[in-house]
């Protein structure tokens, strides 16, 4: 091949610099880059001034205003044709910074993890494509807007770093010593024995990120490619202090092992051959999990969730996966913003291995056909526009009402309803006079419409009728007072010291007589509009409360106060109180 790129390569170079891609080709093959939880882009490095020296020649071009990367790999009979075009919603050349990479990729995933959502960073190529380049600039970056920048509310953030190499997990911010992934009782990956930092400034986090490049690179007891074996795991974790029972922020930045599939050919040993066949299995699990995870983000919010259930996240199948449970655990129900930077070497002698990256990364794409929107369902989030939202967050959202232009400025039910808890609380808080309790409540609320509206079967309304008749139906039975709707099953504020504290709410079972077996007494009772009530109590959980069905009270209708309106939730086993 060199021999033949030797013969060619003047007229190589000459076809290349005079190449004018196709009409089609020409076209912006991209989609929104921002409103996709997965962006997939490609970053072609410069050629370096050593590559140069060595005579070697630039095979690939980029487009970025078209979005296009064009491989020209010469073969024996097409004679510097392109090969390939990479279409993807963002393509960087050589004369982009990583300033202009951070702000379209990472820029957008950091308020997300800051906001107690899972943002996630993958960089893949052969080796020597820029990765490492890459990830390192990137993560520079983000730690001063981090730590420096504009971003809202009281945070702690915690940073560890570790080496994946064949089966073992090696601590980068410990001497490289090893660490144990395991799942823990609650299914959470686990990194036990991990050093984990708390930085205080960007400085401090900067360093702590140098230092585990450093061990990276430098450790004496590894080979000298080590860095091309290994997926690299930088674990960015944001604690809330405003809203402490949100789940944590977290932010992953992997610099993935080399993507070159037959590089131990030569070398035959069988722990080499066994590590390679680790990193393809889990680059390819990657991929079908990348793939999944996108699917299900796609599919879950919308009305027919038919393929959010069919979707399988094969993250168990290699250790890098299982590390990144949380980013690829549907169950988790977390929404996830995942961007994938495929780094590619320009050189033309690469053109073969970086054809493979670029199709690797257009592997990662996921797209849908477009389809009508869902009819406005008042049960379904996701069938709700902004206008829909806005109107549902005013009338639903308690006294004080939340400020649907702090909560949802821009947002649609179902960006709405993807939104971390931690965000999505501490955006309610802004509203004066709203509380942590009231907030959680209406988070709750609108979490557990969504589920419902996504494990119902399809509620959608018939050809014909009106999608809102449900909500109309029900406005009708409010304005009827609650004493005249008494009916078993209805929780019931009282005005009764129930057990020894004072309890506010009761279950209604049954009118008082109900069982009686003389009908002249059964009437005489029933006629008293006295109920057998079950006292409901407090749980350990806050804003939970449990079912007493043991402790049983008779309770008159002049005692009870109003309808309360409580919601069971199943994972919990308690009730919890709606708006
Ligand atoms: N955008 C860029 N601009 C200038 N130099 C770059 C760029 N990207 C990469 N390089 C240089 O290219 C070389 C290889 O980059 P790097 O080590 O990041 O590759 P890699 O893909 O991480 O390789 P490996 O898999 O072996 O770790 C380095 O010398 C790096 O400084």
């Amino acid at each position: 091949m060199e021999a033949f790129f030797q013969e060619n390569r003047d007229s190589y170079i000459k076809q290349v610099a005079t190449f004018q891609p196709s009409q089609n080709q020409a076209k912006d093959a991209g989609g929104e880059l921002r409103e996709e939880d997965t962006v997939i882009a490609a970053r072609v490095r410069p050629l370096l001034p050593n590559e140069v020296n060595d005579g070697e020649v630039i095979g690939i071009s980029v487009r970025p205003e078209a979005r296009y990367a064009d491989v020209h790999e010469l073969r024996r009979k097409i004679n510097g044709q392109p090969r390939l075009n990479f279409p993807a919603p963002q393509v960087y050349g050589p004369d982009q910074t990583s300033e202009d990479v951070y702000q379209d990729l990472v820029a957008p995933l950091l308020p997300w993890a800051w906001g107690g959502g899972i943002s996630t960073l993958f960089a893949y190529g052969q080796t020597g494509s820029g990765k490492t380049y890459s990830v390192s600039e990137l993560e520079r970056l983000a730690a001063v807007e981090l730590m420096n920048g504009d971003l809202e509310g009281n945070r702690d953030v915690y940073i560890c770093a570790f080496e994946l190499l064949g089966k073992e997990a090696l601590d980068l911010l410990n001497d490289r010593r090893k660490i144990v992934v395991m799942e823990d009782a609650f299914g959470e990956s686990q990194l036990v024995g991990a050093v984990e930092e708390k930085p205080s400034t960007a400085e401090e986090l900067i360093s702590h990120i140098e230092r585990s490049m450093s061990f990276r690179k430098t450790a004496p007891t590894i080979k000298n490619d080590s860095s091309s074996r290994s997926h690299a795991v930088c674990r960015i974790r944001i604690t809330n202090k405003d809203v402490i029972d949100a789940p944590d922020g977290l932010f992953f930045l992997v610099d993935l092992a080399g993507s070159e599939v037959d590089r131990d050919i030569k070398e035959h040993s069988r722990d080499r051959m066994m590590e390679t066949r680790d990193i393809n299995v889990s680059l390819s699990t990657l991929k079908d999990c990348i793939r999944g995870r996108a699917m299900w983000n796609m599919t879950s919010g919308v009305a027919t969730n038919k393929r959010a259930m069919n979707v399988h996240v094969p993250f168990r199948s290699s250790v890098l996966t299982k590390v990144l449970k949380h980013v690829f655990d549907v169950k988790g129900n977390r929404y996830c913003k995942t961007a994938v930077l495929a780094c590619v070497k320009p050189n033309a002698a690469d053109a073969g291995p970086s054809k493979n990256t670029l199709r690797y990364a257009e592997l990662l794409r996921v797209s849908f056909p477009k389809t009508t929107p869902a009819l406005y369902n008042v049960n379904i989030p996701s069938t709700w526009s902004h206008n829909a939202l806005t109107e549902w967050i005013e009338r639903n959202s308690g006294s004080p009402p939340i400020s649907s232009s702090i909560l949802a400025p821009t947002e649609n039910g179902t960006q709405l309803c993807k939104l971390p808890k931690g965000e999505f609380v501490s955006r309610c808080l802004k509203t004066p006079n709203v509380s942590p309790e009231h907030a959680r409540a209406f988070y709750d609320k609108l979490w557990r419409l969504h589920i419902d509206s996504r494990t119902a079967k399809s509620t959608a309304p018939s050809e014909g009728s009106s999608a809102i008749a449900s909500e109309d139906e029900e406005s009708v039975k409010l304005t009827v007072p609650f004493q005249e709707r008494l009916q078993p099953g209805m929780i019931v504020r009282v005005r009764l010291q129930l057990r020894t504290e004072f309890c506010q709410y009761a279950m209604i079972l049954c009118p008082e007589g109900a069982f009686e077996k003389d009908p002249v007494r059964r009437e005489e009772m029933m006629g008293k509009k006295r109920f057998v009530c079950a006292q409901i109590v407090g749980a350990v959980m806050a804003d939970a409360y449990d079912l007493a069905m043991e402790v049983k009270k008779v309770i008159a209708v002049a005692d009870m106060e109003a309808e309360a309106f409580m919601e069971w939730d199943p994972p919990t086993r308690y009730w919890f109180m709606t708006i």
